[in-house]
């Protein structure tokens, strides 16, 4: 399955989510056969398809699909990709920004494919933590560089809209590999990021 510019729903995912988003409605004590509500399975069904389409997509293909031999040894950073999730734990968004370095290792690939990959993670059912791994491990596996760098700042509705109900909390995760281990790369990738954290 591949969600592109133009949306493609798989109709057997289509059938189970209307039905099940129907009982939803009812158990919350709505009527579903009210006219406002009448589409509402079917839109739900579509857009819960699209905020997950990450399941169809495959991470490391889309890095092999520009993977390019360029003598460029300096890092390459990547800032401020937006991102929108659902957390595991109650299917509720938790959104913000990704930013991502990799110090080339003869190999580059298309920037772009660094924004492809977030996405393939982010929709998904997730925890920030395993989000961040993710994004990193196959970088790291597939341009094989001399390291990686990832910093995520999100917030979750989780936390803000039930729960605890905080709305000012901003959770930072982050994952290191190779020469990002070291203080002085990991400190300038920081640095360079650093605008966005407060
Ligand atoms: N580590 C981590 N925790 C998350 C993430 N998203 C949500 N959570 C947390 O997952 C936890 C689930 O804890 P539970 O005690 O089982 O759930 P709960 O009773 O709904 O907890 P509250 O949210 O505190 O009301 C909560 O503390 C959430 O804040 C995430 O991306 N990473
Ligand atoms: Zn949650």
């Amino acid at each position: 399955m591949a969600y592109h510019k133009h949306e493609t729903y798989d109709a057997a995912a289509t059938d189970a989510l209307k039905t099940a988003y129907t009982s939803i409605i009812s158990a919350v004590g709505e009527d579903p056969a009210r006219e406002g509500l009448l589409k509402t399975p079917e839109r739900m069904a579509k857009a819960m398809q699209f905020i997950t389409q990450g399941y169809g997509m495959n991470a490391a293909d889309i890095l092999n699909s520009a993977k390019f031999h360029e003598d460029y040894n300096e890092m390459v950073l990547v800032k401020n990709i937006e991102l929108y999730s659902l957390c595991e734990h109650h299917l509720l968004p938790f959104f913000g920004k990704a930013h991502i370095a990799y110090i080339p290792n003869g190999v580059i690939t298309g920037l772009s494919k660094l924004a492809h990959v977030v996405e393939a993670f982010s929709r998904r059912l997730q925890v920030q933590e395993r989000l961040t791994h993710q994004i990193l491990d196959v970088i790291q596996d597939t341009l094989n560089p001399l390291g990686v760098g990832v910093v995520i700042e999100a917030q979750h509705l989780c936390m803000m809209m039930r729960g605890v109900q905080k709305q000012n909390s901003v959770t930072t995760t982050s994952a290191f590999s190779g020469q990002f281990m070291k203080n002085e790369t990991r400190s300038e990738f920081l640095r360079l990021i650093s605008s966005n954290l407060s």
